[in-house]
């Protein structure tokens, strides 16, 4: 990782919002996810995917396109106010069919799918984590069961703006600090999880892919 570019210091944080060179360097970089992404999806030939953390649903109508006509992505998120806003877009790229939203907290969703009545241990193919990051652990011991062998988890965020790289948080905003202390231990603890190969990507704010393997 170039952690010296103005890119990646945690004062990015406002350059990003202030500076538009930064801005569009920051919006390349997700375009450049989403691109990324879009294309494991074809190459895996997914066809089940789930979303936690929609917002708006840039990334949702980017999965949305790769799945074929008879994929599904769940999408979840308890914002529906957010999702609405990007609805004209999903429906205008005429993906609309391909997509389930269900209005919660994600917790919820995924420990009903591990339950014996929905019974969806192991059918997902892909899914794509961007929503409370100190929630990450909790998402991952389930996902791990109910992404099949073989699959693709992705967690976003995972650099947290370059600052998993600090040694410590001085200086930076309480809530930067907090997340990136939890950051630093779930980077960790992937890294020493058997059940997932792990390949952290310096893209965006940092992507890391866990494919299952048993
Ligand atoms: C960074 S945004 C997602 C952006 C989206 N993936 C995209 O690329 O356009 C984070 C989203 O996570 C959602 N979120 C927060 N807590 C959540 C939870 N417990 N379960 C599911 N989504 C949650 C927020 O409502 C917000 O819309």
């Amino acid at each position: 990782m170039n952690y010296n570019s103005t890119y990646w210091r945690p004062t990015s944080i406002q350059e990003r919002t202030s500076n538009s060179a930064a801005f569009d360097k920051s919006l390349q970089s997700i375009l450049e996810e989403g691109q990324l992404l879009s294309l494991l999806l074809k190459l895996m030939k997914a066809k089940k995917a789930m979303e936690i953390g929609v917002f708006m649903g840039y990334s949702l109508l980017s999965t949305a396109l790769a799945l074929p006509k008879d994929g599904k992505v769940i999408a979840i998120d308890p914002d529906r106010e957010a999702f609405e806003k990007g609805l004209p877009y999903i429906k205008k790229a005429n993906v609309e069919s391909k997509i389930d939203f269900i209005h919660s907290k994600a917790l919820l969703v995924l420990d009903e799918m591990l339950g014996e009545e929905k019974g969806e241990e192991g059918t997902f193919d892909f899914a794509f984590v961007d929503a409370d990051k100190m929630s990450y652990g909790e998402y991952h011991e389930r996902l791990i069961r109910l992404i099949k062998v073989g699959g693709l988890i992705a967690y976003d965020n995972t650099l947290w703006y370059g600052t998993v790289a600090e040694p410590d948080n001085a200086g930076l905003p309480e809530f930067v600090s907090k997340v990136r202390e939890f950051l630093v231990k779930f980077n960790e603890l992937l890294a020493s999880d058997s059940r997932v190969e792990v390949s952290q990507l310096c893209i965006g704010d940092g992507l890391t892919l866990c494919r299952r393997t048993c």
